[in-house]
């Protein structure tokens, strides 16, 4: 069987960790095909200095070097990225999956064409549980996300209400509403909302609280549940990556979603 082809779409935080597994040849099956980066120079130069070596390409060659791409750049470029693909008929893997919630003509166009877009679990946990809990009826599903004030600054929502994370001394509810509305606030704070959503009973029906908290070091989440089939309490602690806003174990989930690809044991819903 020939390997699949994989492209990254964004050379931050998850992409290099991305860059350094697949090319190694840790992962059976998989070939790194191609990268996009918004610089191509430190982009070419941070690859030579891996020793890795993969072209740097436009995001409009993907589909003729790869088979999947993994998107891993800023939400705004989603467009740019997902629809070459799909409109090839190829796969996407989104972790900016927040953009996806104003964008279902992405998902027609992979259904159009016979692609797939690929949410992984990322920075969250138990989206396996939600999805089964979803093909009986969910009633609700809560979350709650507790980040350093670090891990939001920027976010649109704080500009415009001029909440200032650089003073915040106390834990404080910057957000509370629905994952949908959160998405479009905190558009590279809280995909793992999104993600929620999307597994369980939508944008609209999930809800999020979000603390800008001094207190802690990692991004928290726990989430509450309550379906028909199952109660679920779940929680995490991300420990940051090189990116404050992103979590280290969400470039694994990525490794972890693309292994599963091929393996003949796929553990997991
Ligand atoms: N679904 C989930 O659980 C999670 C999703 N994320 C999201 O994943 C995305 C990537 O996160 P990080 O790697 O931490 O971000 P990052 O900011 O470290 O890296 C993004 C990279 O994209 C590059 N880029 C900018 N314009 C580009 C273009 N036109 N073409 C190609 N690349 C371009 C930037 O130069 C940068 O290197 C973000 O949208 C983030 O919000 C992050 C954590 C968890
Ligand atoms: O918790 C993290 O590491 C990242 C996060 O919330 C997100 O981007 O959704």
């Amino acid at each position: 069987m020939s390997p699949t082809r994989i492209a990254i779409a964004g050379l931050g935080a998850i992409g290099k960790t991305l860059a350094r597994r697949i090319s190694d040849g840790t992962l059976p099956g998989l070939t790194l095909a191609a990268i996009a980066s918004g610089d191509r120079a430190k982009a070419e130069a941070w690859l030579k200095s891996e020793g890795i070596a993969c072209p740097v390409v436009d995001l409009a060659d993907f589909p003729k070097l790869a088979d999947l791409a993994v998107e891993c750049a800023p939400a705004s470029i989603i467009e740019e990225i997902c629809v070459p693909m799909l409109k090839a008929g190829k796969k996407v893997m989104v972790l900016s999956c927040g953009a996806l919630l104003p964008r279902p003509h992405l998902m027609e166009l992979a259904k159009a064409h016979g692609g797939q877009i690929i949410v992984p679990t990322g920075a969250l946990l138990g989206l396996d549980a939600v999805t089964a809990a979803a093909e009986g009826t969910i009633h609700s599903v809560k979350m709650t996300t507790r980040k350093p004030p670090v891990g939001l600054k920027g976010a649109p929502y704080l500009i415009e209400k001029g909440l200032d994370m650089d003073k915040v001394t106390t834990p404080t509810l910057v957000f509370s509403g629905t994952a949908r509305e959160a998405a479009k606030g905190f558009p590279a704070n809280v995909n793992v909302a999104a993600a929620l959503s999307l597994a369980g009973i939508g944008p609209d029906r999930t809800t999020i609280d979000i603390w800008a908290d001094p207190g802690v070091t990692r991004n928290c989440h726990s989430i509450e549940v309550d379906a028909d089939s199952a109660k679920l309490t779940l929680a995490i602690e991300n420990i940051p990556s090189e990116n404050p806003k992103t979590g280290r174990i969400t470039a694994l989930s990525v490794i972890a979603a693309l292994r599963k690809l091929n393996a003949p044991l796929r553990i997991g819903t």
